[in-house]
């Protein structure tokens, strides 16, 4: 079996409204995905489906082959949800053990201090921790059972630069081990780096699957940037041929266009008062602007 997730037909209905909605897709084991959406797309509610923490309204969710609530099923997988919550009167390293218990092979309390950075912090009682630092506490935990399949939501939230370096680095170790990641995040910079596959859901549906520069290529070089001039209003710019989406940043605007060599030959022909003019390719946050743009407001 290569495979480490079955999504079928999935759907989950909260008070009459669909958060996930007939949701279907398949994660290969030893892959590291990233799930992108803007807030209340739906990530966090397929992560929970995925987890059993949450049941499917309708549909069918499978982990490593079998019902994720299942107890053997747990075992070989980690969680590193939102909300961290800590053990009062429990230290760092007794936290971290405590989970360790839990498994029949455990990774070693050192390595997991080691990979979450905590290592000067492991005396200090889990509660006094910072914001930051309780995070990384959640993936010791979540990393304790050397789990198979791995799953991240918005890890890195409150890490400071050197942590979410750490972070990453151990994460893209853990995926050259074979391990499999879910990832949710809103920094694509980081899904960009670290994902070999990006699924944008919106409105509790795939708006896009593939490998990042896949994701990128639907609109690269789609974006026209220049400093406009006075005379040059969002009406004008707006009645260009093929243009999707205009955004202002003082007197800066960023032109979106699925055919960006018609538009400037339009530009030009109309004479607007323009300077400093580029088309630049898309990155990860302008496609995934994009994508998200068209599945709103259609
Ligand atoms: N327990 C709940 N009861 C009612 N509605 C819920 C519940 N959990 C989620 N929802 C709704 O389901 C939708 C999807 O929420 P979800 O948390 O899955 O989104 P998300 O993509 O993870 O968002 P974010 O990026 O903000 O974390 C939202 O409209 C949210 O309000």
């Amino acid at each position: 079996m290569t495979e480490a997730i079955q999504l079928e037909q999935v759907t989950k209905i909260y008070k009459g409204k669909k958060a996930v909605d007939s949701l279907t897709m398949t994660i290969e084991k030893g892959s590291v995905t990233a799930l992108l959406g803007p807030n209340g797309a739906g990530k966090t509610t397929t992560v929970s489906m995925i987890l059993g923490l949450h049941q499917p309204t309708s549909g069918r969710v499978r982990l490593l082959g079998g019902d994720p609530r299942e107890t053997r099923i747990r075992d070989r997988i980690g969680a590193m949800l939102q909300d961290v919550s800590v053990i009062d009167n429990l230290k760092v390293h007794e936290t971290i053990n405590l989970f360790r218990h839990y498994y029949e092979k455990p990774l070693a309390l050192e390595q997991l201090l080691r990979i979450s950075g905590l290592e000067e912090e492991k005396n200090k009682m889990a509660t006094a921790l910072s914001g930051g630092q309780q995070r990384r506490l959640g993936f010791a935990l979540a990393a304790a059972g050397d789990p198979e399949v791995l799953f991240l939501d918005e890890p890195t939230v409150g890490m400071d630069v050197t942590s979410r370096q750490l972070f990453w680095d151990t994460i893209r170790a853990m995926a050259g081990k074979g391990r499999t990641i879910v990832l949710t995040t809103h920094y694509l910079e980081e899904a960009d780096s670290v994902a070999d596959r990006i699924v944008v859901i919106n409105n509790g549906q795939l708006i896009a699957d593939g490998t990042p520069s896949e994701i990128k290529s639907e609109t690269a070089g789609r974006v026209i940037s220049f400093t406009a001039g006075a005379s040059v209003t969002s009406e004008a710019l707006a009645a260009m041929p093929g243009v999707t989406d205009i955004q202002w940043s003082g007197r800066k605007v960023r032109l979106f266009s699925g055919n960006t060599d018609r538009l400037i030959a339009a530009l030009i022909e109309k004479r607007l008062d323009m300077r400093d003019i580029e088309i630049q390719s898309g990155g990860l946050e302008d496609a995934f602007q994009a994508l998200v743009q068209q599945t709103t407001s259609k």
